[in-house]
């Protein structure tokens, strides 16, 4: 199975592209959907979460009030490292499900959309990397008119994450997404072509296809063996 990496800045455009690949079959496991289920109330990320920053963070209803927790987060490195802390295994091990689900149907290429994929070291899993890169005042303008912030609080969410000058050095394919939704789905024809080229021997071993060739070669293996055992010992 070829795991695409798919990763950028906040409000960058990773939506938007990894919308393209659902219009074309191709599956994608969502990082910050995963981050929601994990924080519903009840669940082990929302104990830990209500226990370190305390009930005030909570709404009526229980549920945490996400907009209240990230003004919290966003503006403090400390708190935001906390939280990271505190929900990185409920993430990691709910991305890990997703894409079990995906490789028991059999898809060959999958994407994953992991707004932190450098920073939480999920990028050692993902070949090819795809950053989607804006230039810094798009993607201000993008964020606050999308979000209805302000200028200093889109900032500070920018701020949170790994410039993304420095993801696009760290890049296998990188998608400019300053201009138009044309531009951008002229570039992703290319991506397109790229990803899902002919699976390697190694991709193709981690697929559910890979894994029954094995399976069916170790059995047939085994009955040659066990006829020719039996013919030799006659
Ligand atoms: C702080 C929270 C409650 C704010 O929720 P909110 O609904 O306002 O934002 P949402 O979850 O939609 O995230 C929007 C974007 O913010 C950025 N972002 C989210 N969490 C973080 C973080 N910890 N550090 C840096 N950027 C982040 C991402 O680019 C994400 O796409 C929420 O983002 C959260 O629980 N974050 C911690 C979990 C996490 O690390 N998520 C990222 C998945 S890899
Ligand atoms: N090429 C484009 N032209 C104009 N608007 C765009 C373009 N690409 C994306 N947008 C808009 O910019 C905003 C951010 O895009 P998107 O939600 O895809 O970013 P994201 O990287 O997924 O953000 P997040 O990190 O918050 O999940 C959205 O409102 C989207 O509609």
């Amino acid at each position: 199975m070829r795991i695409v990496g798919l990763t950028g800045g906040i409000a960058s455009g990773k939506s938007t592209v990894s919308n393209l690949f659902k219009t074309h079959g191709i599956p994608v496991v969502d990082a910050d959907l995963v981050a929601r289920d994990v924080l519903k109330k009840g669940t082990g990320g929302w104990k830990k979460v209500v226990s370190a920053f305390g009930e005030d963070i909570l709404r009526p209803d229980g549920e945490v009030d996400r907009p209240k927790l990230g003004q919290i987060v966003f503006s403090n490195p400390v708190k935001r490292q906390l939280l990271n802390r505190l929900l990185a295994p409920y993430i990691s091990s709910g991305i890990f499900w997703e894409m079990l689900k995906l490789w028991m149907k059999g898809f060959k290429v999958i994407v994953l959309d992991v707004p932190l994929l450098f920073e939480a070291k999920m990028d050692k899993w993902t070949k090819p990397i795809i950053v989607v890169w804006v230039d810094p005042e798009t993607q201000v303008q993008r964020l606050m008119l999308r979000d209805r912030t302000s200028e200093d609080d889109a900032q500070n969410r920018i701020n949170a994450q790994m410039s993304l000058d420095l993801k696009r050095t760290r890049a296998d394919i990188v998608i400019d997404n300053t201009g138009s939704l044309e531009d951008l789905k002229e570039q992703f024809q290319n991506v397109l072509f790229e990803v899902t080229k002919p699976l390697t021997w190694t991709e193709f071993g981690l697929s559910i296809q890979g894994a029954a060739s094995v399976l069916v070669s170790i059995i047939v293996g085994v009955l040659i063996f066990r006829k020719v055992y039996s013919t030799g010992s006659l």
